[in-house]
């Protein structure tokens, strides 16, 4: 028998000051779910287990106490820190957990100029750093869309990627060291340094793990020279996703890392660019010194030039875009009416895979979802991450919701479309998330992903969380399941 939530929330006060824990229902309503079941909460639905509490934690020694507790009385933890997560990450799916809740943690506790490191805590909003440092002339490099939402717990927590990725590399890429308390309390500290042969990298156990076997508490991560004024923009209208995809290839097996690569197919394009004209747009973006970005950009060019026939769009369009291109709350407020008013709902689902693949993953998932769903009044994607080996996918698919209650929307019509887009991802071999995580909704393919290596990543929720109280049933699927 589990404590109650009134003993839990009377002994939590021993551990944090009782400023520090919030029990509003509202608040702890929105706190129960994150953005993959924002059709509910737009109606007012909250169909989670509430949490006990959503506790504000200020300290790494707090994150430890608590979590301590929380291990020895078999309490769930939800970590939380921007709450943009889009897979059900943040869905407290048994009663009485605890929200812990790492945005009060919002101290930039350096910036070297030197050795080119800064270092936040989890709640510092990735925005925040970026324009901090770039009054120094410099960048993290790290320009995922919802910039000016997600904090630095968060985007480590779930392996992140931002739009000049091409170029800088994924959060993995960026992390330098950081710090994080295991749930017996632990607190342990990865060091500063450029690389070490010690054995495995255990920074890699930390990052991407979704709270699911830590709290994330402080990260260092590098940072570059910030040089705009040299930015070189290249748009261009081509005919089919097959060239594009070629051209992608090309661009990265030669060599060059343009800071943005991206594909849009003809629907997803219509509804991006007013420039589109029914076809797939290409764009490049070249940064960085001056030298580099004007050779990769007469490189991206010639590859263009020679591999199909394309319409160049005009450098000012795509740049224009591409400053407007993130959310703000603003937006997430705006979508909420839209969604409210017209009953329509757009979704993402992301996938990654090899060059050999790719292709056919993108035309499979779009003529099945295109057959065995109802009611769909968009469905496209692009490609906005390039890699050596192969790219991502990034399905966009919107419906209208016809004769259901607000609870019905993820059975209708999400899960039926996540599901026909993994499973062909998985069998195609590739992987069924690039960059979102796991969350709780993909969790039923993940030995399906993993293979044989499931045993390595089994092994590791068994070693630092042997009670299962971290994220219950995120990346991990939950014992009844
Ligand atoms: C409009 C929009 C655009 C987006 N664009 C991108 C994009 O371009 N690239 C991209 O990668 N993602 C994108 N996302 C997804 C989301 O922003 C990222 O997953 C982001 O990294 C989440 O950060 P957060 O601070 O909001 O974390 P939260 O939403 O608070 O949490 C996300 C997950 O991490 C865990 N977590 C949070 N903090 C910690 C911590 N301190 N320690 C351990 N675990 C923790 C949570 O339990 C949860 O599972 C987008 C989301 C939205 C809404």
């Amino acid at each position: 028998m589990g404590l109650t939530k009134e003993q839990i929330i009377s002994e939590l006060k021993a551990i944090v000051s009782e400023d520090q824990i919030i029990t509003d229902e509202q608040v702890l309503k929105e706190n129960s779910v994150d953005r993959f079941r924002k059709y509910e909460t737009i109606h007012g639905v909250y169909t989670q287990p509430l949490p006990a509490a959503v506790v504000k934690v200020k300290s790494e020694q707090e994150v430890s106490d608590l979590l301590k507790y929380m291990n020895e009385n078999n309490i769930n933890a939800v970590p939380r820190t921007g709450g943009s997560a889009t897979e059900g990450g943040l869905e407290t799916v048994v009663e009485n957990s605890l929200v812990i809740d790492g945005s009060a943690m919002n101290e930039i506790v350096s910036i070297d100029e030197y050795d080119m490191l800064a270092t936040v805590k989890c709640g510092v909003p990735l925005e925040e750093l970026e324009d901090k440092l770039r009054e120094q002339g410099l960048t993290t490099g790290h320009s995922p869309q919802s910039k000016p939402l997600a904090q630095m717990g968060g985007l480590v927590a779930t392996r992140s990627i931002g739009q000049l990725s091409t170029l800088y590399g994924g959060i993995e890429d960026m992390v330098i060291g950081v710090e994080a308390v295991f749930p017996n309390g632990e607190i342990t500290k990865i060091k500063n340094i450029p690389r070490r042969a010690a054995g495995p990298d255990i920074r890699h156990v930390i990052i991407g793990n979704e709270g699911a076997l830590c709290y994330i508490t402080e990260v260092t991560v590098k940072v570059f020279q910030y040089k705009p004024e040299n930015n070189q923009y290249y748009g261009y209208l081509l005919d089919d996703m097959k060239s594009g995809f070629e051209i992608l290839r090309e661009v990265m097996v030669q060599g060059y890392r343009p800071s943005v690569a991206r594909l849009y197919d003809p629907e997803d394009a219509a509804d991006h660019f007013d420039f589109a004209k029914g076809k797939c747009v290409l764009i490049f973006m070249a940064e960085g010194p001056k030298s580099i970005a004007e050779a990769t950009g007469k490189a991206i060019e010639d590859i263009v030039a020679e591999f199909a026939e394309s319409e160049r769009v005009e450098s000012s369009l795509i740049q224009n875009w591409f400053e407007n291109l993130n959310w703000d709350p603003s937006k997430v407020s705006e979508e909420r009416q839209e969604i409210k008013e017209t009953n329509n709902i757009g979704f993402t689902t992301e996938v990654s895979g090899s060059w050999g693949v790719i292709n056919d993953i993108y035309e499979r998932c779009i003529k099945r979802v295109r057959e065995e769903i109802p009611h769909i009044t968009m469905l496209g994607g692009h490609s906005s991450h390039s890699y050596m080996n192969g790219t991502n996918m990034y399905f966009v698919y919107y419906y209208d919701l016809v004769d259901i209650k607000p609870e019905e929307e993820i059975t209708k019509y999400h899960y039926p479309i996540n599901k026909i887009i993994v499973e062909e991802t998985i069998a195609a071999g590739g992987s069924m998330v690039h960059h979102h995580g796991v969350g709780k909704h993909r969790t039923p393919w993940i030995k399906d992903e993993y293979g044989s290596s499931y045993y390595i990543l089994e092994t590791l929720k068994k070693a630092f969380d042997p009670n299962g109280i971290m994220n219950k049933g995120t990346i991990f699927p939950k014992e009844d399941e």
